[in-house]
Protein backbone atom coordinates (compact mmCIF):
# COMPACT_ATOMS: atom_id res chain seq x y z
CA UNK A 1 0.00 0.00 0.00
CA UNK A 2 3.14 2.27 0.84
CA UNK A 3 4.44 1.66 -1.90
CA UNK A 4 1.00 2.53 -4.31
CA UNK A 5 1.23 5.95 -2.15
CA UNK A 6 4.68 6.49 -3.17
CA UNK A 7 4.28 5.59 -6.77
CA UNK A 8 1.62 7.59 -7.25
CA UNK A 9 3.48 10.93 -5.40
CA UNK A 10 6.23 10.20 -8.14
CA UNK A 11 4.49 10.34 -10.91
CA UNK A 12 2.38 13.34 -9.71
CA UNK A 13 6.06 15.25 -9.55
CA UNK A 14 7.57 13.58 -12.58
CA UNK A 15 4.97 14.02 -15.27
CA UNK A 16 4.87 17.97 -16.45
CA UNK A 17 1.47 17.37 -17.86
CA UNK A 18 -1.33 17.12 -15.66
CA UNK A 19 -3.67 15.05 -17.77
CA UNK A 20 -0.99 12.28 -18.24
CA UNK A 21 -0.30 12.87 -14.01
CA UNK A 22 -3.38 12.13 -13.18
CA UNK A 23 -3.94 9.13 -15.30
CA UNK A 24 -1.06 8.12 -13.94
CA UNK A 25 -1.77 8.79 -10.02
CA UNK A 26 -4.97 6.39 -10.48
CA UNK A 27 -3.38 3.77 -12.24
CA UNK A 28 -0.56 3.79 -9.05
CA UNK A 29 -3.49 4.69 -6.74
CA UNK A 30 -6.31 2.80 -7.32
CA UNK A 31 -4.68 -0.67 -6.24
CA UNK A 32 -3.96 0.65 -2.97
CA UNK A 33 -7.08 2.22 -2.61
CA UNK A 34 -8.66 -0.92 -3.45
CA UNK A 35 -6.28 -3.10 -0.90
CA UNK A 36 -6.84 -0.19 1.74
CA UNK A 37 -10.59 -0.75 1.66
CA UNK A 38 -10.30 -4.45 1.55
CA UNK A 39 -8.05 -4.51 4.81
CA UNK A 40 -10.25 -2.43 6.70
CA UNK A 41 -13.72 -3.49 5.32
CA UNK A 42 -12.71 -7.88 5.46
CA UNK A 43 -9.88 -7.95 7.70
CA UNK A 44 -10.26 -11.60 7.60
CA UNK A 45 -9.84 -12.21 3.86
CA UNK A 46 -7.71 -10.03 3.33
CA UNK A 47 -4.94 -11.99 6.02
CA UNK A 48 -6.40 -14.75 3.92
CA UNK A 49 -5.97 -13.91 0.68
CA UNK A 50 -4.03 -11.38 0.12
CA UNK A 51 -1.28 -10.54 3.04
CA UNK A 52 -0.65 -14.09 4.74
CA UNK A 53 0.24 -15.49 1.22
CA UNK A 54 2.61 -12.64 0.66
CA UNK A 55 3.91 -12.78 3.79
CA UNK A 56 4.73 -16.76 3.23
CA UNK A 57 6.28 -15.81 0.15
CA UNK A 58 8.73 -13.79 1.67
CA UNK A 59 9.44 -15.65 4.70
CA UNK A 60 10.61 -18.76 1.86
CA UNK A 61 12.62 -16.53 0.15
CA UNK A 62 14.17 -15.11 2.39
CA UNK A 63 15.39 -18.68 3.96
CA UNK A 64 16.28 -20.10 0.48
CA UNK A 65 18.10 -17.12 0.25
CA UNK A 66 20.38 -17.03 2.92
CA UNK A 67 20.41 -20.36 4.26
CA UNK A 68 24.30 -20.40 2.85
CA UNK A 69 25.09 -17.38 5.07
CA UNK A 70 22.44 -18.64 7.80
CA UNK A 71 24.22 -22.08 8.58
CA UNK A 72 27.83 -20.50 8.25
CA UNK A 73 26.60 -17.68 10.97
CA UNK A 74 25.02 -20.52 13.27
CA UNK A 75 27.53 -22.66 13.34
CA UNK A 76 26.33 -25.46 10.55
CA UNK A 77 28.67 -25.34 7.73
CA UNK A 78 32.10 -26.72 7.32
CA UNK A 79 35.48 -25.42 5.63
CA UNK A 80 36.87 -27.86 3.43
CA UNK A 81 39.46 -27.17 0.94
CA UNK A 82 38.94 -27.38 -2.98
CA UNK A 83 40.83 -29.08 -5.64
CA UNK A 84 42.36 -26.99 -7.49
CA UNK A 85 40.16 -28.67 -10.91
CA UNK A 86 37.23 -27.68 -9.56
CA UNK A 87 38.51 -23.84 -8.61
CA UNK A 88 36.85 -22.65 -11.86
CA UNK A 89 33.30 -24.33 -11.31
CA UNK A 90 33.13 -23.67 -7.62
CA UNK A 91 33.90 -19.96 -8.07
CA UNK A 92 30.86 -19.25 -10.18
CA UNK A 93 28.65 -20.25 -7.61
CA UNK A 94 30.66 -17.83 -5.28
CA UNK A 95 31.42 -20.26 -2.86
CA UNK A 96 34.90 -20.73 -3.00
CA UNK A 97 37.76 -18.35 -1.44
CA UNK A 98 41.20 -18.49 -2.31
CA UNK A 99 43.67 -17.16 0.00
CA UNK A 100 46.58 -15.51 -0.55
CA UNK A 101 48.72 -18.56 -0.35
CA UNK A 102 46.60 -19.99 -3.31
CA UNK A 103 44.79 -22.57 -1.30
CA UNK A 104 40.73 -22.37 -2.08
CA UNK A 105 38.12 -23.30 0.34
CA UNK A 106 34.70 -23.54 0.42
CA UNK A 107 31.80 -23.80 3.05
CA UNK A 108 29.20 -26.61 3.14
CA UNK A 109 26.03 -25.85 4.25
CA UNK A 110 24.09 -28.97 5.37
CA UNK A 111 21.42 -29.35 2.75
CA UNK A 112 18.10 -27.72 2.77
CA UNK A 113 15.43 -30.16 1.74
CA UNK A 114 12.56 -27.83 1.68
CA UNK A 115 11.28 -24.80 3.03
CA UNK A 116 7.51 -24.87 3.75
CA UNK A 117 5.40 -22.41 5.77
CA UNK A 118 2.09 -22.43 7.02
CA UNK A 119 0.06 -19.63 9.17
CA UNK A 120 2.65 -18.44 10.68
CA UNK A 121 5.55 -21.06 10.68
CA UNK A 122 8.42 -21.26 8.55
CA UNK A 123 9.86 -25.08 8.68
CA UNK A 124 13.23 -25.39 6.98
CA UNK A 125 13.40 -29.37 6.72
CA UNK A 126 17.24 -29.82 6.97
CA UNK A 127 19.73 -33.07 6.25
CA UNK A 128 22.74 -32.90 8.20
CA UNK A 129 25.79 -32.54 6.09
CA UNK A 130 28.21 -36.05 6.70
CA UNK A 131 29.82 -35.73 9.98
CA UNK A 132 26.75 -33.82 11.60
CA UNK A 133 23.80 -35.54 13.23
CA UNK A 134 20.43 -34.17 13.93
CA UNK A 135 21.60 -32.91 17.58
CA UNK A 136 24.04 -31.05 16.10
CA UNK A 137 20.77 -29.09 14.03
CA UNK A 138 18.58 -29.01 17.01
CA UNK A 139 21.62 -27.00 19.09
CA UNK A 140 21.60 -24.21 16.20
CA UNK A 141 18.06 -23.63 16.11
CA UNK A 142 17.82 -21.25 18.71
CA UNK A 143 20.37 -19.11 16.78
CA UNK A 144 18.53 -19.27 13.35
CA UNK A 145 15.38 -18.35 15.39
CA UNK A 146 16.94 -15.21 16.74
CA UNK A 147 18.76 -14.75 12.92
CA UNK A 148 15.06 -14.70 11.56
CA UNK A 149 13.80 -13.04 14.15
CA UNK A 150 11.02 -15.82 14.87
CA UNK A 151 9.01 -15.27 18.27
CA UNK A 152 10.00 -19.31 18.81
CA UNK A 153 11.01 -22.47 16.98
CA UNK A 154 10.26 -26.22 17.71
CA UNK A 155 12.03 -29.05 16.10
CA UNK A 156 10.93 -32.17 15.06
CA UNK A 157 13.06 -35.37 14.09
CA UNK A 158 11.83 -36.32 10.04
CA UNK A 159 14.29 -38.91 10.10
CA UNK A 160 17.51 -40.09 11.49
CA UNK A 161 19.14 -37.54 9.43
CA UNK A 162 17.13 -34.77 8.65
CA UNK A 163 15.08 -32.47 10.99
CA UNK A 164 12.38 -29.85 10.94
CA UNK A 165 13.05 -26.44 12.10
CA UNK A 166 9.83 -24.75 12.84
CA UNK A 167 10.33 -20.98 13.39
CA UNK A 168 7.09 -19.04 14.67
CA UNK A 169 7.24 -15.60 13.11
CA UNK A 170 4.67 -13.86 14.32
CA UNK A 171 3.50 -14.15 17.84
CA UNK A 172 -0.33 -15.20 17.22
CA UNK A 173 -0.73 -15.69 21.14
CA UNK A 174 -1.12 -12.51 22.33
CA UNK A 175 -4.64 -11.76 22.23
CA UNK A 176 -7.05 -13.35 24.60
CA UNK A 177 -9.54 -15.19 22.98
CA UNK A 178 -13.03 -16.35 24.81
CA UNK A 179 -14.06 -19.33 24.99
CA UNK A 180 -17.43 -20.27 23.94
CA UNK A 181 -20.40 -22.56 25.13
CA UNK A 182 -19.68 -25.62 23.34
CA UNK A 183 -22.83 -27.32 21.30
CA UNK A 184 -24.82 -29.82 22.08
CA UNK A 185 -23.26 -33.54 21.11
CA UNK A 186 -24.38 -35.03 18.11
CA UNK A 187 -25.03 -38.19 17.01
CA UNK A 188 -21.28 -38.91 16.93
CA UNK A 189 -20.81 -39.00 20.32
CA UNK A 190 -17.14 -38.55 21.15
CA UNK A 191 -15.35 -37.07 24.53
CA UNK A 192 -12.09 -38.57 23.34
CA UNK A 193 -10.79 -34.59 22.72
CA UNK A 194 -11.53 -31.42 23.84
CA UNK A 195 -10.34 -28.12 22.22
CA UNK A 196 -8.65 -25.74 24.87
CA UNK A 197 -7.65 -23.25 22.91
CA UNK A 198 -4.75 -22.31 20.23
CA UNK A 199 -1.25 -23.56 18.98
CA UNK A 200 1.46 -20.49 18.69
CA UNK A 201 0.60 -21.80 14.75
CA UNK A 202 -2.51 -20.72 14.95
CA UNK A 203 -4.60 -23.98 14.52
CA UNK A 204 -6.90 -25.57 17.14
CA UNK A 205 -5.16 -27.10 20.36
CA UNK A 206 -7.35 -30.35 21.52
CA UNK A 207 -6.18 -31.92 24.44
CA UNK A 208 -6.77 -36.00 24.04
CA UNK A 209 -8.86 -36.61 28.05
CA UNK A 210 -9.92 -40.34 27.39
CA UNK A 211 -7.02 -42.66 28.18
CA UNK A 212 -5.00 -39.86 29.25
CA UNK A 213 -4.27 -38.41 33.06
CA UNK A 214 -3.37 -34.92 32.86
CA UNK A 215 -1.24 -32.79 35.10
CA UNK A 216 -1.89 -28.73 34.70
CA UNK A 217 1.01 -27.18 36.38
CA UNK A 218 1.56 -23.08 37.03
CA UNK A 219 2.62 -20.59 39.16
CA UNK A 220 -0.31 -18.86 40.58
CA UNK A 221 -2.45 -16.21 38.06
CA UNK A 222 -0.67 -18.75 35.53
CA UNK A 223 -3.95 -19.72 33.76
CA UNK A 224 -4.66 -22.90 35.58
CA UNK A 225 -8.51 -22.16 35.61
CA UNK A 226 -9.23 -22.08 31.98
CA UNK A 227 -7.26 -25.37 31.81
CA UNK A 228 -9.82 -26.80 34.24
CA UNK A 229 -12.85 -25.36 32.12
CA UNK A 230 -11.52 -26.10 29.45
CA UNK A 231 -11.78 -29.84 29.76
CA UNK A 232 -15.22 -29.13 31.85
CA UNK A 233 -16.69 -26.45 30.01
CA UNK A 234 -15.09 -28.79 27.28
CA UNK A 235 -17.09 -31.96 28.19
CA UNK A 236 -20.05 -30.69 29.40
CA UNK A 237 -22.32 -31.30 26.24
CA UNK A 238 -20.99 -35.29 27.47
CA UNK A 239 -21.80 -34.51 30.82
CA UNK A 240 -25.36 -34.11 29.58
CA UNK A 241 -25.47 -36.75 27.91
CA UNK A 242 -24.17 -38.89 30.41
CA UNK A 243 -20.83 -40.13 28.70
CA UNK A 244 -19.19 -38.37 30.76
CA UNK A 245 -19.09 -37.90 34.80
CA UNK A 246 -16.80 -35.22 36.40
CA UNK A 247 -15.86 -35.76 40.14
CA UNK A 248 -14.78 -32.18 41.95
CA UNK A 249 -11.99 -31.90 44.55
CA UNK A 250 -11.30 -28.53 45.37
CA UNK A 251 -9.90 -28.00 48.83
CA UNK A 252 -9.11 -24.49 48.60
CA UNK A 253 -13.11 -24.04 49.98
CA UNK A 254 -14.69 -25.06 46.75
CA UNK A 255 -14.32 -21.44 45.52
CA UNK A 256 -12.94 -22.34 41.85
CA UNK A 257 -15.17 -25.90 41.09
CA UNK A 258 -18.11 -24.61 42.87
CA UNK A 259 -18.59 -22.28 40.26
CA UNK A 260 -19.83 -24.82 37.58
CA UNK A 261 -21.37 -26.95 40.25
CA UNK A 262 -24.37 -28.46 38.04
CA UNK A 263 -21.74 -30.22 35.85
CA UNK A 264 -20.24 -32.12 38.69
CA UNK A 265 -21.75 -35.71 40.22
CA UNK A 266 -20.34 -34.51 43.15
CA UNK A 267 -17.48 -32.13 44.32
CA UNK A 268 -15.65 -32.86 47.83
CA UNK A 269 -14.43 -29.73 49.54
CA UNK A 270 -12.90 -31.34 52.55
CA UNK A 271 -10.30 -33.92 53.39
CA UNK A 272 -13.01 -36.62 54.21
CA UNK A 273 -15.03 -36.16 51.28
CA UNK A 274 -11.85 -36.03 48.84
CA UNK A 275 -10.97 -39.48 50.72
CA UNK A 276 -14.27 -40.81 50.03
CA UNK A 277 -14.33 -39.37 45.96
CA UNK A 278 -11.37 -41.24 45.32
CA UNK A 279 -12.37 -44.41 47.29
CA UNK A 280 -15.87 -44.54 45.30
CA UNK A 281 -13.88 -43.63 42.34
CA UNK A 282 -11.58 -46.60 43.05
CA UNK A 283 -14.44 -49.19 43.73
CA UNK A 284 -16.08 -48.00 39.70
CA UNK A 285 -12.09 -48.90 39.14
CA UNK A 286 -12.94 -52.48 40.75
CA UNK A 287 -16.21 -53.41 39.16
CA UNK A 288 -15.33 -52.18 35.85
CA UNK A 289 -12.02 -54.25 35.70
CA UNK A 290 -14.12 -57.47 36.81
CA UNK A 291 -16.87 -57.06 33.99
CA UNK A 292 -14.04 -56.07 31.34
CA UNK A 293 -11.59 -59.04 32.39
CA UNK A 294 -11.10 -61.10 29.15
CA UNK A 295 -13.79 -58.75 27.22
CA UNK A 296 -11.95 -55.13 26.47
CA UNK A 297 -8.99 -54.11 27.54
CA UNK A 298 -10.09 -49.75 26.49
CA UNK A 299 -12.92 -49.07 28.56
CA UNK A 300 -15.99 -47.45 25.51
CA UNK A 301 -18.12 -44.71 27.21
CA UNK A 302 -21.54 -44.89 26.20
CA UNK A 303 -24.45 -42.86 27.87
CA UNK A 304 -24.62 -44.38 31.66
CA UNK A 305 -21.74 -46.35 31.21
CA UNK A 306 -19.60 -42.99 31.32
CA UNK A 307 -15.85 -42.06 31.52
CA UNK A 308 -15.68 -40.83 34.82
CA UNK A 309 -12.82 -37.92 35.18
CA UNK A 310 -11.66 -36.62 38.84
CA UNK A 311 -10.82 -33.07 38.17
CA UNK A 312 -8.64 -32.12 41.38
CA UNK A 313 -7.85 -28.13 41.74
CA UNK A 314 -4.83 -27.93 44.36
CA UNK A 315 -3.61 -31.44 43.98
CA UNK A 316 -0.89 -30.06 47.00
CA UNK A 317 -3.87 -29.31 49.36
CA UNK A 318 -4.56 -33.13 49.12
CA UNK A 319 -1.17 -34.85 48.80
CA UNK A 320 0.92 -32.38 50.44
CA UNK A 321 -0.73 -29.24 52.56
CA UNK A 322 -3.23 -31.52 55.10
CA UNK A 323 -2.67 -34.16 58.16
CA UNK A 324 0.00 -36.75 57.43
CA UNK A 325 -2.35 -39.41 57.73
CA UNK A 326 -4.87 -37.84 54.95
CA UNK A 327 -1.86 -36.90 52.89
CA UNK A 328 -0.71 -40.68 52.73
CA UNK A 329 -3.96 -42.19 52.33
CA UNK A 330 -4.96 -39.54 49.59
CA UNK A 331 -1.38 -40.34 48.10
CA UNK A 332 -1.94 -44.01 48.17
CA UNK A 333 -5.47 -43.86 46.50
CA UNK A 334 -4.92 -41.68 44.12
CA UNK A 335 -1.90 -43.66 42.72
CA UNK A 336 -3.81 -47.11 42.80
CA UNK A 337 -6.45 -44.16 40.39
CA UNK A 338 -3.54 -43.21 38.50
CA UNK A 339 -2.20 -47.26 37.89
CA UNK A 340 -5.29 -49.07 36.82
CA UNK A 341 -8.40 -46.37 35.79
CA UNK A 342 -6.72 -45.29 32.73
CA UNK A 343 -7.65 -48.79 30.78
CA UNK A 344 -10.55 -48.61 32.81
CA UNK A 345 -12.63 -45.46 31.87
CA UNK A 346 -11.41 -43.81 34.67
CA UNK A 347 -8.66 -40.69 34.46
CA UNK A 348 -7.83 -37.80 36.33
CA UNK A 349 -7.12 -33.92 35.73
CA UNK A 350 -4.96 -32.54 38.44
CA UNK A 351 -4.12 -28.65 38.65
CA UNK A 352 -0.98 -27.53 41.26
CA UNK A 353 1.59 -24.87 41.55
CA UNK A 354 4.26 -26.95 42.67
CA UNK A 355 5.86 -29.72 40.76
CA UNK A 356 8.33 -30.86 43.20
CA UNK A 357 8.21 -34.62 44.28
CA UNK A 358 7.69 -33.79 47.70
CA UNK A 359 4.48 -32.30 47.24
CA UNK A 360 3.20 -34.21 44.03
CA UNK A 361 5.23 -37.77 44.68
CA UNK A 362 3.18 -39.38 42.11
CA UNK A 363 3.96 -37.07 39.46
CA UNK A 364 6.10 -39.96 37.44
CA UNK A 365 2.13 -41.47 36.80
CA UNK A 366 0.44 -38.75 34.91
CA UNK A 367 0.58 -39.88 31.21
CA UNK A 368 0.21 -35.99 30.54
CA UNK A 369 1.85 -32.84 31.28
CA UNK A 370 0.89 -29.06 30.48
CA UNK A 371 3.28 -26.31 31.88
CA UNK A 372 1.96 -23.40 32.67
CA UNK A 373 4.14 -20.42 33.62
CA UNK A 374 6.89 -21.71 35.72
CA UNK A 375 8.91 -20.05 38.34
CA UNK A 376 12.42 -21.71 37.30
CA UNK A 377 14.23 -23.50 34.72
CA UNK A 378 14.38 -26.49 36.92
CA UNK A 379 10.44 -26.33 37.51
CA UNK A 380 10.34 -26.48 33.63
CA UNK A 381 12.62 -29.33 33.58
CA UNK A 382 10.64 -31.37 35.91
CA UNK A 383 7.21 -30.93 34.26
CA UNK A 384 8.26 -31.40 30.75
CA UNK A 385 11.13 -33.63 31.17
CA UNK A 386 15.27 -33.58 30.82
CA UNK A 387 16.36 -31.37 27.98
CA UNK A 388 13.13 -29.40 27.59
CA UNK A 389 14.23 -26.16 29.62
CA UNK A 390 15.81 -24.63 26.12
CA UNK A 391 13.27 -25.95 23.70
CA UNK A 392 9.87 -25.07 25.98
CA UNK A 393 10.97 -22.37 28.56
CA UNK A 394 7.94 -22.48 30.61
CA UNK A 395 9.60 -20.21 33.14
CA UNK A 396 9.68 -17.39 30.09
CA UNK A 397 6.25 -17.66 29.59
CA UNK A 398 4.48 -13.59 29.90
CA UNK A 399 3.05 -13.30 33.34
CA UNK A 400 0.64 -10.65 30.67
CA UNK A 401 -0.58 -13.66 28.55
CA UNK A 402 -1.78 -15.90 31.17
CA UNK A 403 -3.54 -19.21 29.91
CA UNK A 404 0.08 -19.44 27.86
CA UNK A 405 1.49 -23.11 27.98
CA UNK A 406 4.29 -25.72 26.67
CA UNK A 407 2.97 -28.90 26.11
CA UNK A 408 4.65 -32.17 24.63
CA UNK A 409 2.70 -33.68 21.68
CA UNK A 410 2.59 -37.03 21.19
CA UNK A 411 5.55 -37.44 18.81
CA UNK A 412 7.62 -36.08 21.82
CA UNK A 413 7.59 -32.26 20.20
CA UNK A 414 7.20 -29.59 22.44
CA UNK A 415 4.36 -26.89 20.89
CA UNK A 416 3.25 -23.77 22.99
CA UNK A 417 0.04 -22.88 23.31
CA UNK A 418 -2.81 -20.71 25.06
CA UNK A 419 -5.63 -21.91 26.50
CA UNK A 420 -9.04 -20.06 25.49
CA UNK A 421 -10.59 -17.77 28.53
CA UNK A 422 -13.37 -19.08 30.55
CA UNK A 423 -15.28 -16.69 32.06
CA UNK A 424 -17.34 -17.02 35.57
CA UNK A 425 -20.48 -16.10 33.42
CA UNK A 426 -19.58 -18.77 31.15
CA UNK A 427 -19.08 -21.44 33.48
CA UNK A 428 -22.25 -20.64 34.95
CA UNK A 429 -23.45 -20.97 31.34
CA UNK A 430 -22.07 -24.11 30.65
CA UNK A 431 -23.15 -25.03 34.09
CA UNK A 432 -26.90 -24.63 33.71
CA UNK A 433 -26.96 -25.66 30.05
CA UNK A 434 -25.76 -28.89 30.11
CA UNK A 435 -26.08 -29.69 34.18
CA UNK A 436 -25.04 -33.33 35.43
CA UNK A 437 -27.95 -36.13 35.24
CA UNK A 438 -26.41 -37.90 37.86
CA UNK A 439 -26.11 -36.35 40.97
CA UNK A 440 -23.73 -38.38 43.97
CA UNK A 441 -25.42 -36.80 47.17
CA UNK A 442 -24.03 -38.72 49.57
CA UNK A 443 -20.44 -37.08 50.17
CA UNK A 444 -21.73 -33.16 49.95
CA UNK A 445 -23.75 -32.79 52.97
CA UNK A 446 -26.93 -30.15 51.70
CA UNK A 447 -26.45 -29.70 48.08
CA UNK A 448 -29.68 -28.42 46.34
CA UNK A 449 -30.84 -31.36 44.73
CA UNK A 450 -33.78 -30.32 42.77
CA UNK A 451 -32.34 -27.02 41.21
CA UNK A 452 -30.40 -28.43 38.25
CA UNK A 453 -32.54 -31.15 36.84
CA UNK A 454 -35.17 -28.66 35.78
CA UNK A 455 -35.97 -28.21 32.60
CA UNK A 456 -34.00 -31.06 31.36
CA UNK A 457 -34.93 -33.56 28.61
CA UNK A 458 -34.20 -36.88 28.87
CA UNK A 459 -31.96 -37.32 25.95
CA UNK A 460 -32.49 -40.49 25.47
CA UNK A 461 -30.01 -41.86 28.37
CA UNK A 462 -30.21 -44.01 31.01
CA UNK A 463 -28.07 -42.58 34.10
CA UNK A 464 -28.85 -45.44 36.78
CA UNK A 465 -27.53 -48.27 34.31
CA UNK A 466 -24.21 -47.39 36.20
CA UNK A 467 -25.52 -46.75 38.95
CA UNK A 468 -25.58 -50.88 40.15
CA UNK A 469 -21.82 -50.48 39.62
CA UNK A 470 -21.05 -47.48 42.38
CA UNK A 471 -22.34 -49.38 45.38
CA UNK A 472 -24.44 -49.09 48.18
CA UNK A 473 -23.80 -45.11 48.74
CA UNK A 474 -24.55 -43.57 45.37
CA UNK A 475 -27.71 -41.61 45.11
CA UNK A 476 -28.25 -40.91 41.29
CA UNK A 477 -30.66 -38.62 40.46
CA UNK A 478 -31.63 -38.72 36.62
CA UNK A 479 -33.88 -36.11 35.52
CA UNK A 480 -36.88 -37.31 34.77
CA UNK A 481 -38.63 -36.44 38.04
CA UNK A 482 -41.25 -34.10 36.90
CA UNK A 483 -41.29 -30.56 37.64
CA UNK A 484 -44.69 -31.04 39.58
CA UNK A 485 -43.94 -33.76 41.76
CA UNK A 486 -41.10 -31.35 43.30
CA UNK A 487 -41.93 -28.70 45.87
CA UNK A 488 -41.20 -25.11 43.65
CA UNK A 489 -38.18 -22.81 44.65
CA UNK A 490 -39.88 -19.61 43.32
CA UNK A 491 -37.76 -17.20 41.91
CA UNK A 492 -34.83 -18.27 43.54
CA UNK A 493 -31.78 -18.15 40.86
CA UNK A 494 -29.90 -21.60 40.00
CA UNK A 495 -26.37 -20.64 40.82
CA UNK A 496 -27.06 -18.42 43.90
CA UNK A 497 -28.84 -21.70 45.11
CA UNK A 498 -26.40 -24.54 44.38
CA UNK A 499 -23.32 -22.06 45.52
CA UNK A 500 -25.18 -21.08 48.68
CA UNK A 501 -25.95 -24.67 49.23
CA UNK A 502 -22.42 -26.09 48.75
CA UNK A 503 -21.06 -28.77 51.16
CA UNK A 504 -18.76 -25.39 52.49
CA UNK A 505 -20.96 -23.18 51.87
CA UNK A 506 -18.19 -21.15 50.20
CA UNK A 507 -19.74 -20.73 46.56
CA UNK A 508 -18.39 -18.12 44.29
CA UNK A 509 -20.74 -16.25 45.49
CA UNK A 510 -20.06 -16.20 49.52
CA UNK A 511 -16.44 -16.20 48.32
N1 LIG B 1 -6.78 -18.17 28.93
C1 LIG B 1 -6.74 -16.96 29.47
N2 LIG B 1 -6.70 -15.86 28.68
C2 LIG B 1 -6.65 -14.64 29.24
N3 LIG B 1 -6.64 -14.39 30.56
C3 LIG B 1 -6.69 -15.43 31.39
C4 LIG B 1 -6.73 -16.76 30.89
N4 LIG B 1 -6.76 -17.59 31.94
C5 LIG B 1 -6.74 -16.83 33.04
N5 LIG B 1 -6.69 -15.53 32.72
C6 LIG B 1 -6.62 -14.40 33.65
O1 LIG B 1 -5.64 -14.69 34.63
C7 LIG B 1 -6.20 -14.63 35.93
C8 LIG B 1 -5.64 -15.77 36.77
O2 LIG B 1 -6.13 -16.97 36.22
P1 LIG B 1 -6.44 -18.24 37.13
O3 LIG B 1 -7.24 -17.86 38.32
O4 LIG B 1 -6.98 -19.30 36.26
O5 LIG B 1 -4.97 -18.60 37.63
P2 LIG B 1 -4.55 -19.82 38.52
O6 LIG B 1 -3.35 -20.40 37.90
O7 LIG B 1 -5.70 -20.72 38.77
O8 LIG B 1 -4.14 -19.10 39.87
P3 LIG B 1 -4.24 -19.70 41.35
O9 LIG B 1 -3.39 -20.92 41.41
O10 LIG B 1 -3.71 -18.58 42.20
O11 LIG B 1 -5.70 -19.98 41.59
C9 LIG B 1 -7.71 -14.71 35.74
O12 LIG B 1 -8.38 -13.94 36.67
C10 LIG B 1 -7.93 -14.17 34.37
O13 LIG B 1 -8.14 -12.76 34.43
Amino acid sequence: MVGFALLALLASVTQPDPTAARVLISAAAGPGLVVAVWECRWPRGYQRWLAGPSRRFGWRRWARRTWPVLARECGLSVQRNVRRRTWALARRTGRVQVSSTGTASEWVPPRLMNVLTSGDTLTLRVRARMGQTVEDLENAAPALAAAASAVSYRVRQWSPSVLDIALVMRESLAATADAQLPEPLGPDLTVDTVTLGRRQDGTAWALQVRGRHTLVVGCSGSGKGSMLWGVCGGLAPAVRADLVRLWGVDLKRGVEVMMGRHLFTTVAVTPADALATLTRLLRVIEDRGRAMAGVSRLHQPSPGDPLHVLVIDELAALTAYTDADTKREASRLLAEILTQGRALGVVVLACVQDPRKEVVGMRGLFTQTIALRLRSAEETRMVLGDGTAALAPAHRLSPAAPGSAWVVEEDGTLDRVRADYWSDGLVRAAAATFAALVVEDALVEDFAAEEHVDDQPDAGVTPDRDVASMGPRRTPRSGRQSRSSRTPRAGRPREAASSASGSSGSGPEAA
